[in-house]
């Protein structure tokens, strides 16, 4: 195989770009900041133009930094978060209350209303988003903008998951991937087909009288060449030449699992590894061959990651950004924050290397939490509850304010995340969802501490490929089949990833502990949910 492929990854926080050789080889990389924008009423927003410059600036240092001749890239792929793109003929259309913004991020609870009417309508396409459609999925937000900006739900020219944003700004295609309309729009991939009576049902009739062309008409696997390649005006942007292929993107945590699951020397089968992208949110992908409903799991989608397979996603809203909120909240935040900026790592980074100079070993660090215990629900449960009122609950936190009990809480929160993904492996498992190992992508995973406890809370052996950046390697992949380098994903994966590391699950005193936190997590996430069941009904 020869050709070098570009894969670009645009995650909450930034728009990064990786140049690998057909091997997937990691040459070069490169990242740009994007602006996110909070408000009251759990409002995120954030700009298309924007970050469709991040991605240019980040693909024409990457190619350059790599010193691959423009010429030899033979393929782009994308991926992104599932936010919410509303243009216009003439561009963005606002989806709030500033003109540049176009994006309601995936993020954004503002639809939490709009999805709690549609859920009461029990309309048989919610058996393939897990039961109940989340605030974070496009058609709530859809209904949301329709109801509350009429203007610009009337105007849209097209409503885009981001990742098909790109590829559109990219080859000027509107081709949807088949990941980001099943997952998230209720496009049923198993029936190739969008099923109008939802759209009418749920108030958003307006799609379905114009056969879906606002939201995709036409659904291509990912990987699928886009139209003639790059438009010049974006080879430009680039670096790149007019013409290099373009593949139809993924949802940035379907990249991570493609990135893995199939890797050389793991489970042997994407069905046997769950992916677990640790970002700022985290995503559980766990594939099987027929479909598995598990009631609060999002799924199960058709091909929506491993082609012709079945797919149940997890996870929680807020992994990455709890720990950020969790540690924010501790008296030693600013100071620690400093000293993390002096050392030249982020705080996260820097509490987990603190909390690994102090134990013996990596799998010691839960005796560091103590009786610290956290649910680290900030952004509510997407899974096993999907619930999004669900909010995080801090036990066992005294008067301390030093390095070391930040370092506990830093701890306690990771424990927190690998409990939460315990739960969800277990419930999937009393689903017919099995698995044997977890593989881990994403930044919060990227720490030799973080990959340890996640896999002395799950019980389970966490794998480590040998690509620093699989998510980007996943997009990768997608540029090496579009550009027919591969035949498809199933060829690329195993050969353009390979599992280097595996951590091996605590033992003895270590699992012990883990074992007994666990239940002291599930008691307090049901408590929680108990107490606020009990306020809202006397508060109604
Ligand atoms: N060692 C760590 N432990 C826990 N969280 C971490 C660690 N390193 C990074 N993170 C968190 O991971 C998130 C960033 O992950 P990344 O995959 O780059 O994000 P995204 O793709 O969502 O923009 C941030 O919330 C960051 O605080
Ligand atoms: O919702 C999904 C995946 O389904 C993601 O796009 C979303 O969680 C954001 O991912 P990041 O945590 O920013 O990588």
């Amino acid at each position: 195989m020869t050709g070098y492929f570009v894969g670009i990854d645009v995650g909450t926080g930034s728009a990064r770009a990786g140049v690998f050789d057909a091997a997937g080889n990691l040459l070069a990389t490169a990242k740009r900041p994007i602006d996110i924008h909070r408000a009251d009423g759990g409002i995120v927003e954030q700009s298309s133009e924007q970050i469709w410059q991040a991605v240019c600036a980040s693909v024409a240092e990457a190619v350059g930094a790599s010193a691959v001749d423009p010429l030899n890239i033979k393929g782009v792929g994308f991926d992104a978060t599932c936010s919410l793109v509303v243009r216009g003929p003439d561009g963005p259309l606002p989806v709030g209350d500033h003109p540049d913004r176009d994006i309601i991020v995936w993020m954004d609870h503002r639809a939490v209303e709009q999805a709690e009417r549609i859920n009461s309508g029990r309309h048989d396409v919610l058996r393939y988003v897990g039961g109940r459609i989340s605030p974070e999925m496009e058609t709530p937000k859809l209904l949301w903008l329709k109801e509350n900006r009429p203007e610009t739900f009337g105007a849209a020219e097209h409503f885009f998951d981001l990742t098909d944003f790109l590829t559109w700004k990219a080859s000027g295609a509107t081709e949807r991937s088949a990941c980001t309309v099943t997952c998230k729009w209720t496009y049923l991939a198993h029936e190739t087909r969008w099923d109008a009576d939802y759209f009418r049902r749920i108030g958003l009739e307006d799609l379905a009288d114009e056969d879906f062309a606002r939201i995709g008409r036409t659904v291509v696997d990912p990987g699928t060449a886009l139209g003639h390649g790059l438009t010049a005006e974006a080879a430009e942007a680039m670096g790149l030449h007019a013409g290099t292929a373009v593949a139809a993107g993924l949802i940035d945590a379907h990249a991570g699992g493609i990135g893995t699951v199939g890797a050389s020397g793991g489970a042997g089968d994407p069905t046997r590894a769950m992916a677990y992208v640790f970002g700022t949110s985290s995503c559980t992908m766990t594939t099987t061959r027929d479909p598995a409903f598990v009631p609060g799991v999002w799924g199960p989608y058709y091909s929506a990651m491993v082609p012709g397979m079945w797919l149940n996603e997890g996870g929680q809203s807020a992994a990455g950004a709890a720990i950020d909120q969790l540690v924010r909240l501790h008296p030693h935040f600013a100071e620690a924050e400093t000293k993390a900026k002096q050392d030249g790592k982020s705080l996260p980074a820097w509490l987990a290397d603190r909390a690994l100079a102090i134990v013996a070993a990596p799998s010691d660090a839960v005796r560091l939490a103590d009786d610290l215990h956290v649910v680290p629900e900030f952004l509510g449960n997407r899974a096993p509850f999907a619930d999004p009122h669900a909010r995080a609950v801090i036990m066992g936190q005294g008067m301390e304010s030093g390095a070391d009990n930040l370092v506990a809480l830093y701890v306690a929160g990771i424990c927190g995340l690998g409990y939460g993904l315990r739960q969800i492996i277990e419930t999937q498992a009393e689903n017919g969802a099995t698995i044997d190992a977890i593989s881990v992508s994403g930044g919060g995973g990227a720490h030799p501490l973080s990959r340890q406890m996640l896999a002395d809370a799950t019980g389970y052996p966490v794998e480590i490929t040998a690509c620093p950046e699989p998510v980007l390697l996943g997009s990768a992949m997608l540029g090496a089949v579009a550009a027919g380098s591969y035949p498809n994903l199933q060829a690329a994966m195993p050969t353009m990833s390979r599992v280097e590391t595996r951590c091996h699950p605590a033992e003895g005193l270590n699992r012990r502990l883990h074992d007994n936190r666990y239940q002291a997590f599930l008691t307090l996430q049901r408590n929680a949910r108990e107490i606020r069941q009990t306020t809202m009904a006397l508060l109604e």
